[in-house]
């Protein structure tokens, strides 16, 4: 397996560094998750918690002990104080969730399913986070960032969003920070596919390190195997490319080496949604750490399949003593298994 390093990516053991925080800006929703399986419309019992891709990965990251900052816009209302308190009890700093009195927090609804993705319905057009400009991204001490987690999600609310997405990208450029874009792609938030597949690449090419789905990479790239969707990426300007392949595992190359790491098994899928935020806080944090993307890999893995156990978006995402355990008891799981067959 290729042992790669991202040289560049200072490590949490560089004093300025280990004190810098990771940006996340985007949309956070109160979530309701259906109890009983079926169509939304009959179900009778919800849980409530928040959700949101970006709020999922900052939560993710600290609590593997890095330090996370969140950007977002929320209404005066009970989801958007669930938010802080979400926030707050992360360990995130609240400074960046701007409270709109004008605008509600946006919401969303996920069905339960016995297998495959759960249904996903939105209400957020006109939300609080819609209104997230260039102008709030300004407000962020680019001194204290280490690190800019995208993804595609940000771009697709709203013209300033798009414009507040860009300014992002334009800071990490010229401030040297590292810029990580997961395009996860959310077609009904978008106006058209095609202007969606060109701006998604157009932020793709911009990325130090991209992190789609396998199905993303295939819809963005329009090839059909790892390698050629990986080069599609690399030959467009990012410099690392991970595709996470679901059940199977995850993929890497930077044009030159390629590797793949397999999967965990786990004995039960509750719910997918969420898998690949867990999967790129497992990836940040272990670069953070100054990790070798082999290692990296292994833990994103790690963590999808653990959030793959957990109806919520970000419940169950583990902190550092929880993800060890996981790792431990599931390898020795795997190899059991390969010894099994080996004595067969
Ligand atoms: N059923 C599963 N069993 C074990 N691990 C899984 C499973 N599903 C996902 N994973 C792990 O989580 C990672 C991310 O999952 P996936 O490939 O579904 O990402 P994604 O498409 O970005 O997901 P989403 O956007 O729904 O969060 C995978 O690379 C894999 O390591
Ligand atoms: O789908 C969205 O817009 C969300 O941000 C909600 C979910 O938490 C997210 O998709 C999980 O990746």
């Amino acid at each position: 397996m290729v042992d790669l390093r991202m040289d560049d990516f200072r490590s949490s053991t560089n004093r300025e560094c280990g004190t810098k925080a990771f940006l996340l800006a985007g949309e956070a929703l109160g979530l309701f998750v259906a109890h009983d399986r079926g169509d939304l419309a009959t179900v009778r019992h919800f849980s409530s918690s928040v959700a949101g891709a970006e709020l999922n990965v900052a939560i993710g990251l600290s609590r593997l002990g890095q330090r996370a900052l969140f950007l977002s816009k929320v209404g005066d209302d009970p989801v958007g104080r669930k938010i802080r308190l979400k926030l707050q009890s992360n360990q995130i700093s609240d400074k960046y969730l701007f409270k709109l009195d004008n605008r509600r927090t946006g919401l969303m609804m996920k069905s339960r399913v016995s297998e495959g993705d759960p249904e996903v319905v939105y209400w957020r057009h006109d939300s609080a986070a819609s209104t997230i400009a260039p102008m709030d991204i300004r407000e962020v001490d680019f001194d204290e960032i280490k690190a800019i987690h995208m993804t595609g999600i940000l771009p697709a609310l709203s013209d300033s969003c798009l414009e507040a997405a860009y300014e992002m990208v334009d800071i990490a450029k010229r401030n040297n920070i590292f810029l990580s874009f997961d395009p996860n792609v959310r077609i009904s938030l978008w106006k058209d596919e095609r202007m969606m597949r060109s701006r998604l690449n157009d932020f793709c090419s911009k990325a130090d390190l991209v992190i789609p789905g396998r199905g993303e990479a295939a819809f963005l790239s329009q090839k059909d195997s790892l390698a050629a969707m990986g080069s599609f990426f690399i030959k467009n300007g990012a410099r690392f490319v991970i595709i996470k392949d679901g059940v199977k595992g995850a993929y890497l190359t930077d044009g030159k080496h390629e590797t793949y790491v397999s999967a965990f098994i786990v004995e039960s899928v509750v719910d997918t949604v969420g898998a690949g935020d867990g999967f790129a806080a497992g990836v940040l944090s272990a670069l953070a750490e100054g990790l070798p993307f082999a290692r990296a890999l292994e833990r994103g893995c790690a963590i999808g399949a653990i959030q793959t156990q957990s109806e919520s978006d970000n419940d169950g995402l583990p902190n550092s003593e929880e993800l060890t355990n996981f790792i431990e008891s599931h390898l020795q799981l795997q190899l059991r298994e390969g010894n099994e067959i080996e004595q067969n």
